[in-house]
């Protein structure tokens, strides 16, 4: 479904400032994997979702999605098959909208006819069967104003707003990090509800290591520009935080949060 081979990357080059971000990453992706990301700051996690949505060119490799390179193309023409949540809640969602514009704006992305104004009555059903799924009575609340929502009740949208345009990936980059646990965990619960649906992707960047073992079925771990483990499988229900530290000499406090 994913396919990156030799991805490379690199800020201000030929200044002092050159810096090798992506040093030819290689990952591959099969249909419904969802794979934790962890690295110390500066490793390069921000950096390749950045190139797999477009928002960075490659200076080498290529990046395949669904069987077409994507590796040139503008971030537009990428977003329509990648869904992505941000860290701060209040990147994802158009403040003054309200929950159903909102929605509206992120389903009518995987319209041919693009931007409808207005809101059918058959979308209108759609959403409110689907915002019960996130249990936090937005159901009720859809001609409100995104603006007037909890930092988590915010996420759990834009989450939701990544996935209601079935998207082939979903890149997700410390989207719980801003929240308080309760909100954290509950849009954890909800990621783990939505990653897989209809075979898609999911990549998750998480400083926290309990949560990467814990949540998907696939943790990598960068470092200086490249992946330095990768596991899945057997090897990884024996991993364990202590092992993680000790194995990759891992120092940073931020990881341990
Ligand atoms: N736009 C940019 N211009 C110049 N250098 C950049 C840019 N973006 C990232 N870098 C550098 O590239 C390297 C990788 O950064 P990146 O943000 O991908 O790391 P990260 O693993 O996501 O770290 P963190 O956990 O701190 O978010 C860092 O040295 C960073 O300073």
């Amino acid at each position: 479904m994913l396919e990156i081979t030799n991805l490379t990357k690199i800020f201000s080059p030929g200044t002092v400032n050159e810096k090798l971000a992506l040093n030819k990453v290689n990952l591959s992706l099969k249909k419904g994997d969802f794979v934790t990301i962890i690295g110390s700051n500066g490793a390069g996690k921000s950096t390749l979702m950045n190139c797999i949505a477009g928002v960075h060119g490659a200076d080498g490799g290529k990046i395949l999605l669904d069987g077409q390179d994507i590796t040139r193309l503008p971030e537009h023409r990428r977003a329509k098959k990648i869904g992505r949540v941000f860290q701060d809640p209040l990147k994802g969602t158009a403040f003054d909208m309200t929950i159903e514009e909102n929605l509206s704006i992120a389903y009518n992305k995987i319209r041919s006819r693009g931007f409808q104004p207005g809101i059918s009555k058959k979308d209108r059903e759609l959403f409110r069967e689907k915002l019960r799924l996130l249990d936090m009575g937005l159901e009720d609340r859809m001609k409100e104003k995104a603006r007037l929502l909890s930092g988590g009740q915010r996420q759990a949208l834009t989450l939701f707003m990544a996935v209601i345009a079935r998207p082939k990936l979903l890149l997700l980059d410390e989207h719980t990090a801003a929240l308080d646990p309760s909100a954290a965990k509950k849009v954890l619960e909800l990621t783990d509800l939505f990653a897989g649906e209809d075979g898609m992707c999911t990549l998750m960047i998480t400083h926290n290591m309990k949560a990467a073992l814990e949540h998907g079925n696939r943790t990598i771990l960068m470092r200086d520009g490249q992946v330095v483990m990768d596991i899945t499988g057997a090897e990884r229900d024996a991993m364990t935080v202590e092992k993680l530290i000790e194995k990759f000499e891992i120092d940073n406090d931020r990881m341990l949060l």
